[in-house]
């Protein structure tokens, strides 16, 4: 196919390195390939309103360590399933034929989308339908399958991991038992490398469902040999045992409709009522998502911008770019939609942790 114009938008939960992305799919778009880029605003919200803006170089000047995304994003609107009030009544419609219509008018003859799991099922989708899409894994929560890691992961843990390490001071001096609840919906890759870095004493994560005594345990052998002070990270997806999700609040419109947490005030109550001891509660949130991108992340974001550009020109549609080993290779969306990726409750990184006496309750 002869490319002359492509489409690019960020999709889901804004992430450090986003602008990394789009600066190097623009320069590379332009430099090498010679298309022109249209950037849609908020996701696939733009493609739907038709709302867009024609990315220069000059546009895309400077944006390499900015946090957030230029374009704007949304977790909510899905084109198949997009949510309009009728009669003050929420209903679903599927409006991806009125967005496909809007690319065509617009010229835009391949479609590059930097989301998670949920933007790249809606990609997929759109790739059924016969449009020529690539995608660019993006997500802290690093839940995506067929990656060995998105991007802003790395920035995400880097702030999670600081913000142990600031708890660990204030629990020291206090003598207090410090918990932290971080992001990850229903993966724990946020928590378990976070506290490892952070040398948390409790990791509670989704994929191991633990007890309220399993953790107050460890917290009492620590106190009778003299640390009186302990550090539990939590995910926001963990659960107790044949307990049940906690979900702060339902978006209604939107697909996973699903917000998690407040599982770390449950059991900051209950570890200060089963140990005696005094329990504070610190939920990171949306500190976690924001900020400059570490290097690791600007090296990530760059080169997956440059992957997906290539993949454009090679006609590889479908496809995403992804990390395997030290290199950027193409992997079907539909390989990196049909599972989240989990962490291993017996892999190597939770026997790490064990091994050096961290408890999963
Ligand atoms: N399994 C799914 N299939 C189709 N659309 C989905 C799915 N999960 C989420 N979505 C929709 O995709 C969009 C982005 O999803 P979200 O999970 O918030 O971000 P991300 O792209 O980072 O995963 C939202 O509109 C959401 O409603
Ligand atoms: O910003 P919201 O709507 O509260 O969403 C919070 C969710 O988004 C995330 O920060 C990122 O998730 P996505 O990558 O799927 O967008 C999750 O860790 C968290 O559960
Ligand atoms: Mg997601």
């Amino acid at each position: 196919m002869k490319i002359k114009r492509i489409g690019v938008l960020t999709g889901g939960g804004d992430c450090p390195g986003l602008n990394a992305v789009i600066r190097a799919v623009v320069k590379t778009a332009i430099r090498q390939y010679n298309y022109e880029v249209v950037g849609f605003i908020n996701g696939f919200a733009g493609m739907i309103k038709k709302e867009y803006r024609l990315l220069t170089e000059q546009e895309v000047s400077g944006i390499l360590h900015r946090g957030g995304t230029i374009l704007g994003t949304t977790n909510r609107d899905n084109p198949f399933r997009y949510a309009v009030k009728e009669n003050g009544e929420l209903v679903f419609k599927d409006v991806s034929e009125q967005a496909i219509a809007n690319l065509q008018e617009l010229g835009v003859d391949a479609l590059v989308v930097i989301g998670g799991d949920g933007s790249l099922a809606i990609a997929n989708e759109f790739y059924q339908k016969g449009l020529p899409v690539v995608g660019i894994p993006k997500t802290i929560d690093n839940d995506l399958s067929a990656t060995d890691t998105t991007f802003g992961f790395d920035t995400a843990l880097t702030t999670a991991s600081e913000a142990i390490d600031k708890l660990h001071t204030t629990a020291e001096s206090h003598h207090r038992v410090m918990v932290l609840e971080v992001m990850g919906r229903y993966a724990g890759w946020i928590a378990l490398h976070a506290g490892i870095a952070g040398g948390a004493d409790v990791i509670l994560i989704p994929e191991k469902p633990f007890t309220i005594e399993g953790a107050c345990a460890k917290i009492k052998e620590r106190a009778s040999k003299g640390k009186k002070f302990s550090i539990v990270v939590v995910a926001e997806g963990a659960t107790i045992k044949d307990g049940e999700l906690v979900v702060q609040r339902v978006v209604k419109e939107s697909h996973d409709s699903i917000r998690l947490g407040g599982i770390g005030n449950q059991i900051g109550e209950a570890i200060e009522a089963c140990t005696g001891m005094e329990t504070r509660v610190t939920v990171l949130g949306h500190l976690q998502r924001g900020g400059s991108p570490t290097a690791f992340d600007r090296i990530l974001s760059t080169r997956y911008g440059v992957g997906g550009v290539d993949l454009v020109a090679q006609d590889k549609f479908g496809q995403m770019v992804a990390l395997k080993g030290t290199d950027i290779v193409g992997v079907t969306l539909e390989s990196a939609v049909s599972q989240l990726k989990k962490v291993d409750p017996d892999g190597e990184l939770v026997h790490a942790a064990e091994s050096v006496g961290i408890c999963f309750g």
